[in-house]
């Protein structure tokens, strides 16, 4: 058996993007928040230190190159977050960072029509604006329209919501004024092993952040041999209507877990 409250895996992220009101208050890799303000580094983005910089390098270096206004204006206009990471990872690709297939084995959620209609001017917008840029079509060509579907429609499902654990009582303060003015969740990223952790209304463990983007695998209680490990994808306290809403809503899926089959 495992005891309740280790930690059974750390994980760090795949793709990471910080929320649109933390820009420049969270490290744009590992989404760490900026320790006192002040900072005069408003125009670009924050690194929470060298090897922070040198591990975006990469992706930050081509993102750099190009104008970004058409795709920031369409996003902030429709509070669209995901498209964000698809930008990201397109980046990651071109510095060769990363294969255009690295999110495949993941499970991709069911998409509405609607939604794919979205998608497709999405990726029109991209595409334009790499275009734009000067970009060589060779270096591109990975990205169709099919690509970025299938990139969004993976994100949709696995990424997680990060809100980072207060370490102090600055942090503490920062962080209750942060969840009432705007968004308490410091950003977005997606991981390869927590991806394969299915839901539960009731689950065993539960996935925290301390100071970054890594996060933690611990456990909730004494967990017996060969018994699955799952996590809550979003409010329990919720009733089991609303918890079914949200779900197939949002993700994709209608909930069987015990707690759901039982009504409660
Ligand atoms: C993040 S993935 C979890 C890993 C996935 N089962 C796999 O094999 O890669 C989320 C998907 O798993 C399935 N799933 C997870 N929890 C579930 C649950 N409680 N009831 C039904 N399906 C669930 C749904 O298809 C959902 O879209």
């Amino acid at each position: 058996p495992i005891a309740t409250g280790e930690v059974l895996h750390s994980a760090q992220p795949l793709v990471t993007h910080p929320s649109r009101s933390l820009f420049h208050e969270v490290c744009y890799r590992c989404l760490k928040r900026k320790a006192g303000k002040g900072d005069d580094s408003r125009g670009d983005c924050y690194f929470c230190s060298d090897a922070c910089r040198e591990h975006a390098e990469g992706f930050h270096g081509i993102q750099k190159k190009v104008d970004w206004s058409l795709l920031d204006d369409h996003c902030s206009s429709r509070g669209l977050k995901y498209p964000y990471m698809v930008r990201r990872l397109a980046c990651m690709v071109i510095s060769g960072d990363v294969g255009a297939d690295c999110l495949d084995i993941l499970q991709p959620a069911q998409l509405h029509q609607g939604t794919l209609i979205e998608m497709e001017e999405e990726f029109e917008l991209l595409k334009s604006t790499f275009r734009k840029a000067g970009f060589q079509e060779e270096l591109t060509t990975f990205l169709t329209k099919q690509w970025y579907i299938n990139i969004l429609a993976r994100i949709r499902v696995n990424a997680f919501r990060i809100e980072l654990v207060a370490s102090s009582y600055e942090d503490l303060l920062s962080s209750a004024v942060a969840s009432v003015t705007c968004d308490a969740s410091v950003g977005n990223a997606v991981y390869m092993l927590p991806s394969f952790y299915n839901h539960d209304c009731d689950p065993n463990t539960h996935i925290v952040w301390l100071e970054n983007a890594d996060a933690k695998l611990k456990t909730l209680r004494d967990i017996d041999e060969g018994e699955e490990l799952r996590i809550c994808y979003i409010d329990t306290s919720m009733d089991v209507n609303a918890r079914q809403k949200i779900l197939t809503e949002g993700f994709g899926f209608q909930c069987r877990c015990q707690r759901c089959l039982s009504g409660d």
